[in-house]
This record gives structure tokens, sequence and C-alpha cells, in this order.
């Protein structure tokens, strides 16, 4: 195992806390007040369900106001079998009811690693964990990292396998429906696109004997193109427009689609890159499975030159996916966002 950081001797993931029955949570897990999750005002609205089965004119307009407005929106009908749905959230829940040595041994808080189960730590450099654990992969292609991946549960590659390769078809799919929702031609960057990388972060987020004064994850924002998520029950949560924290409600069968830093950029500013956080809950653990696309990792990406004019200056600097991963693993994401230091001509 690597070395660990000072604290991390006595370490204790959110799962084996769960394990251990304990009846409050850990200081270390403890926000301070104005970061805690606070009871919901009414929502006025919520992210739109698009029906991908009924693709039309209208369909694309919601998508490019949902992008426009809050950066997310849920799919139906997307084509994922739900066999392969229920298989993959089968190998995630048997992964996390391994005995936490079996889990250890992929540990690592090494961002730049294809495969680590980890806990917050290496998100909060300032020490506040948040009650989640969590396996992430390299997933794309799949026959580059797949020998990577836990080989406990036996049937965790099968499964995952096919649930990975059926969310990148979907990606191309929602990429095109993006791109056209943009004014922009559907096979835009087609090849880069297909040729991108992809992350699979399944997470577990055990009860939580007091929900209210931590999170499972703190507030960020994906770094890819897009992102596509599975979650067993509500906790998601986004800022809106006015900057609230707004649910994403659990819809049965449905995927939450989010767009990262590099959509944003892509689109020039049109589409925002939304901040998201999850909350816990005092009665059942929920996980999400969370498929993170992007470019190829040195591969530059900036504004689609399509999208820039007099009138819409060129906003932000190129990057790559690599100097994401450089700035998350020297910085602590509550004290900075790394779309901000792309910003051109800040206010
Ligand atoms: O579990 C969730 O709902 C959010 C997870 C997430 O934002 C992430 O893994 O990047
Ligand atoms: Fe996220």
């Amino acid at each position: 195992m690597e070395p660990q950081r000072n604290g991390a001797s006595s370490f204790t993931s959110a799962v084996s806390l769960d394990q251990l029955g304990v009846s409050s949570v850990p200081h270390r897990y403890v926000l301070p007040p104005s970061q805690r999750p606070s009871p919901h005002l009414p929502v006025s609205t919520t992210p739109p369900i698009i029906d991908l089965s009924l693709l039309s004119r209208s369909n694309i307009n919601e998508i490019r106001i949902a992008c426009m407005e809050i950066g997310c929106f849920q799919v139906i009908n997307h084509g994922i079998d739900q066999s392969v749905i229920d298989e993959a959230l089968e190998v995630s829940t048997e992964f996390f009811n391994l005995p936490n040595d079996e889990q250890m041994r992929l540990f690592s808080e090494d961002v730049h690693k294809p495969v680590r189960y980890g806990t917050s730590l290496n998100q909060a450099r300032d020490e506040v964990y948040c009650w989640r654990d969590f396996i992430k992969h390299y997933s794309h292609p799949i026959s580059d990292w797949i020998h990577m991946w836990p080989s406990n549960p036996s049937n965790y590659r099968e499964s995952m396998g096919k649930y990975v390769k059926a969310v990148q078809i979907l990606q191309n799919q929602l990429m095109e429906m993006i791109f056209e929702s943009l004014g922009l031609d559907r096979s835009y960057l087609h090849e880069e696109i297909n040729g991108g990388s992809q992350t699979l972060a399944v997470n577990c987020y055990p009860a939580c004997p007091e929900p209210g004064l931590t999170l499972g994850i703190h507030p960020h924002s994906d770094y890819g193109s897009i992102t596509v998520l599975l979650q067993t029950r509500s906790g998601l949560e986004i800022k809106d427009k006015n900057n609230n924290w707004m649910p994403v409600p659990f819809v049965e069968g449905a995927l939450v689609v989010q767009l990262g830093d590099q959509m944003e950029v892509m689109s020039n500013g049109q589409y925002k890159s939304v901040i998201h956080r999850a909350t816990v809950n005092g009665d059942e653990k929920r996980f999400s499975i969370v498929s993170l696309h992007s470019f190829a990792m040195d591969r530059k990406m900036g504004p689609a030159l399509e999208l820039v004019d007099e009138q819409h200056p060129k906003s932000y600097k190129e990057f790559c996916f690599r100097e994401f991963l450089d700035f998350i693993s020297c910085n602590d994401i509550a004290k900075g966002r790394f779309l901000d230091t792309l910003k051109l001509n800040k206010p």
C-alpha cells in the first residue's frame, strides 16, 4: 500500500463506519453550518425529462434550454436494458459488501491512477471528509483497462463491462443531440468523441446517523464533456440559475445527464457546467454509477470556432484532461474551481 497522509493511519471508510453502527458522525465529517444541506424550499422546477424514443425538434429545444439554464436533464427510453443496469448495481453492491481489506487493496489517493478505491480524502485537502466511498476506473477503450478493474466479485468485470459499453453508445447519441442544439453539425468532433476517455465512478453512500451535518460529495463540477449518472434513490442536488440547491428527483429507469467543464468551454459559455453535490440519508444506502466522458487525456480542446464571433469573443483557454488532473492533485477543490482558471476576460 502507498504511503498515507497524516491521519490516514486511523483511516476508516464511511462504509466501515456504517458497519460499526456508529450513532453519530465523527468530527472530521462535520461541515460548517453554512455548507450543510438545508431543508429544501418548495421547488418550482426540476430538470426536464427527455424521452429519447421521441427524437424531435421540441426535444432538441428542451435540451438547449436545460443546457443553457442549468446544465442538467434526465433521459428515459435511453436504450440501456434494465437487466444491464440491474447487473451493474448488483456487482456494485457486492463490491461494497466485501471486507474493507479487500477494497483497500485498490486504495490510492493518486488521481492519476487508472483504477482506485477511495474515500473523500483525496478531494478534501482541508480534511473535511464526506460520507462516501468509491471505486473509480478508466473504462474506454475497455480492452485497455478491464484487466485492472476489481476482480472481486468475480463477475464485476463482465457485468460492469456491459454497462460501460452501453453508456458509451448512449453518450455518442447525447453528444450529437447537444451539438445539434448548439447549432453545430451532429457529427462535430466525432473522432475525438469516439476516441475520448470514459471514467466510471461507482459511489456508495451508506446510511448516515446524522445526515444533516455532512454531505456525500462536496459541491463540484465534472471536468468532462458530459456525465451520465445512474442513481438508486434521490440525493443528487444541482445549483439552479438562482444559485439555490435543486434536488434531482429519482425517476425510475431514468439516467441523469450533466454537462461538465469541457462542454461549457466548447460552447464558449452558452452552456453551463453544472455545480452539484450529493446529500446522504438516514435510512438507506445509496449508490450512484457515474460515467464521466471527456476528450482523450492529452487532447487539448477549446471553444468551437463556429461559436466565436465579434459579439461572442472566445471566453476560455484551451485545456486537456491531464491539466485538470494535475490541478486537482495539488489543490483543494473546495478552494477553487478548475473552470475558473480557464476563463478569459474575467470581469
Ligand atoms: O452520487 C451522486 O449523485 C453524485 C456523484 C458525483 O457527482 C461524481 O461522482 O462526480
Ligand atoms: Fe460529479
